[in-house]
């Protein structure tokens, strides 16, 4: 008797398995956060600018302001003299007007005084009396114009934007205290495997430290998630089912091991039974089993035990669905062959070095110094193996 076909597409690609796995997400709400909260986070509303930046046309340097016209004569051999008539500090400017023959010290980020468009840095000039002499022309280039950066009423971050710690900085410059974002996933976690041991604890010959749980914990950390750590559960369809439930209310439930061919990989089984599978299997590797599927209305995304896979697998595929930032690749020259798969997209890990990258080596996905020690991972493209001098798309770890 051959068995029935599977009622769930299998081998879907990167791109569709990432799609699948965003549209079972729910939207996320919204909330307020005080911008020293925000690193990390994700604006929910475009953010516009309250003020402009600079507030008004200001100083880049530490010298004295001035005329333009006054000082195009100005030589280290014939010095221009002109009379300082007052100063302008950064938040007490110089109210007076500056004329003919006249200039005010004036100090970074302090307004220009009326009347002035040129500054010349105190390098340039040496004091005499009331007076200053340059010995060359002011510029007027040293000068900030205001709105320079933006201006008040100007639409400056999109929602959707991740928060990184320069946006923090332009958020809190745009006059913004509170920033209303999207509210973190809850997500769970699961590790499973009857050989899978806390860490710390003895390990017996054929156990191994579940890694994979504290590894997938911290990515999801990183992705501004709040975890919600189920532990660990043994290679039982009992035990499973019992863990998978305690997951209720999470948005999503992440699993790692037992997805694959053998007679204890209950995972997808246990799907089926109770839930649904979206698909089984993704043309990668490392990473091939992945599996995704729902337990009434929970989405589970299902990774493989090994330890590279499922961390490469989040990597590519859960962290840009969860954050709903893209994920960013950038173009190297390879320094070493890179090998294709016939029907795959393989992820090489590839350590880099200036402008190229270099394979790895140890390329096994139970090889979890790959990842540690690499830098990058190497997309190969299904069939198109690169050569040492070719470009490659790389995606940073
Ligand atoms: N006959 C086949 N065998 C396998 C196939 C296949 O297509 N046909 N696929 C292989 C691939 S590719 C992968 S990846 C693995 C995935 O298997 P599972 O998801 O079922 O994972 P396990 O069998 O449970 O474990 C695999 C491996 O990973 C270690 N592991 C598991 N959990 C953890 C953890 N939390 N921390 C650290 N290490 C963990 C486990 O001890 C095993 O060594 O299947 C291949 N087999
Ligand atoms: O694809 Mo598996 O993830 O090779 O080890």
């Amino acid at each position: 008797m051959t068995a029935p076909r599977p009622d769930f597409p299998m081998h879907v690609s990167v791109e569709q398995a990432r799609e699948m796995l965003a549209a079972l997400l729910p939207a996320p709400a919204t909330e307020t956060v005080g911008l020293a909260d925000a690193l990390g986070r994700t604006l929910a509303a475009p953010l516009g600018a309250l003020v402009s930046h600079p507030s008004a046309t200001e100083s880049a340097l530490d010298g004295i302001a001035c005329r333009e016209a006054d000082t195009w004569a100005a030589t280290a051999a014939a010095p221009v003299r002109l009379r300082v008539v007052g100063e302008s500090r950064a938040g007490l400017p110089f109210t007076g007007t500056v004329g003919e023959g006249e200039c005010t010290r004036i100090y970074t980020g302090a307004p220009m005084p009326p009347g002035t468009e040129a500054i010349c840095p105190v390098e340039e000039l040496a004091d005499d009396g009331d007076d200053v002499l340059l010995r060359r022309p002011a510029s007027p280039g040293d000068v900030r114009p205001e709105g320079g950066d933006f201006r008040a009423g100007d639409d400056v971050m999109a929602a959707g934007l991740l928060l990184t710690a320069p946006r923090v900085a332009l958020a809190a410059a745009l006059g913004h205290r509170e920033l209303a974002v999207r509210r973190r996933h809850r997500v769970a976690l699961l590790s499973t495997g009857d050989e899978v041991v806390e860490p710390g604890e003895p390990l017996s010959a054929g156990q191994v430290y579940d890694s994979n749980r504290y590894g997938l914990a911290a990515m999801l950390r990183e992705c501004g998630c709040d975890v919600l750590m189920l532990g660990h559960a043994p290679d039982s369809p009992d035990a499973l089912h019992a863990a998978i439930e305690s997951a209720g209310g999470a948005d999503l439930l992440v699993t790692s091991g037992g997805v694959s061919m053998g007679r204890y990989d209950f995972m997808r089984d246990l799907l089926i039974e109770h839930g649904r599978v979206a698909f089984w299997k993704v043309r990668m590797r490392p990473g091939g089993p992945a599996l995704l599927g729902g337990w009434q209305g929970l989405p589970v995304i299902g990774l493989p035990g090994n330890p590279v896979s499922s961390l490469v697998v989040f990597h590519v595929i859960v962290r840009p669905a969860l954050t709903g930032q893209s994920l960013q690749s950038l173009t190297l020259r390879a320094a070493t062959p890179f090998r294709a798969l016939p029907d795959k997209t393989a992820f090489w890990r590839g350590v880099i070095d200036g402008g190229t990258v270099r394979d790895y080596g140890r390329q096994g996905s139970g090889i979890l110094r790959s990842l540690s020690d690499a830098d990058a991972l190497v997309i190969v493209p299904e069939g198109r193996a690169v050569a040492a001098g070719d470009d490659v798309q790389v995606v940073l770890l």
